[in-house]
């Protein structure tokens, strides 16, 4: 059984550039999908030469400035926490570029990649102009920024998007997936999921399931774990006292979001 569950490692690689999770190709059941999660402390520099890949680099928290070969953003990221609940500032860079991104406040950093050939323009993504969205009802309520979406076209595969899931909630829910490649029904899509929890002893349960259950995995996730989704419906559930946050990295040979929720259990959203 392949491994989906993904603890922290903090492994400083330079003088206040730490890594906390690289989920790389080579090493994973994904092939659409790459992520680092980094620590930057102030003045600590990162950067990278995205060969065949395209990046979007999000500010989770803390303060950053990213450069690439003709750009420069600075004073980037909204929040001490992602807590905060509000939208944070990212940056699409697409491949051949170097990238540095330098911490100015101490800042946790999400790096989500994907292969391809295509290059695009570099695009700043600010905060104001995440889409915020209000999903569900009842026990399947959460809050959404649609960071990167396919209804934005700044990227060739990436699709990026923060979900909020309060205490005692589901989300990802009704279980769907995504894992035909079977337009107009159904994208295939790979996806990570980011995990953060408040407070933060707290823990989620993320089942990771296909129809035929060849592969059926519940994992209890902690604050920090990623979780890969190969294939399959991903369903969160969130305990009482706890609220979920998560960053979804999401790529696939057609960049659209097209799930296909779990026949069992779609009735949850007709009552
Ligand atoms: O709506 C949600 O609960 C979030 C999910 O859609 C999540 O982004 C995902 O599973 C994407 O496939």
């Amino acid at each position: 059984m392949t491994q989906l569950l993904c603890k922290p490692e903090k492994r400083e690689i330079a003088s206040g550039v730490t890594i906390v999770h690289e989920v790389k190709n080579e090493v994973s059941p994904l092939q659409y999908v790459e992520l680092k999660i980094i620590e930057l402390a102030p003045g600590a520099k990162y950067t990278e030469i995205l060969n065949d890949k395209e990046c979007c680099i999000v500010a989770l928290k803390g303060t950053i400035n990213v450069k690439d070969q003709k750009n420069t953003f600075t004073k980037l990221g909204t929040r001490k926490s992602v807590f905060d609940k509000i939208p944070t500032d990212s940056v699409y860079i697409s491949n051949q570029q170097r990238l540095e991104v330098e911490g100015v406040k101490p800042a946790r950093v999400a790096l989500c990649y994907s292969p391809t050939e295509k290059v695009l323009p570099t695009k700043l993504i600010k905060a104001e102009e995440n889409e915020v969205e209000n999903r569900g009802s009842r026990n399947n309520q959460r809050l959404v920024h649609n960071i990167l979406p396919d209804s934005n076209s700044a990227a060739h595969r990436l699709l990026v998007v923060e979900v909020y899931t309060e205490s005692g909630n589901w989300s990802s829910y009704p279980p769907h997936k995504h894992d035909q490649d079977n337009l107009p029904e159904e994208s295939l899509l790979e996806e990570t999921y980011y995990h953060e929890i408040n407070p933060p002893q707290g823990f989620v349960f993320q089942r990771v399931y296909t129809d035929d259950r060849s592969l059926d995995e519940t994992m209890t996730v902690e604050n920090g774990d990623v979780v890969l989704v190969p294939e399959g419906y991903h369903p969160v559930g969130v305990p009482e006292g706890y609220t979920s946050y998560y960053l979804n990295v999401m790529a696939g040979p057609n960049r659209i979001w097209k799930f296909h929720n779990d026949p069992n259990h779609e009735w949850i959203l007709e009552r």
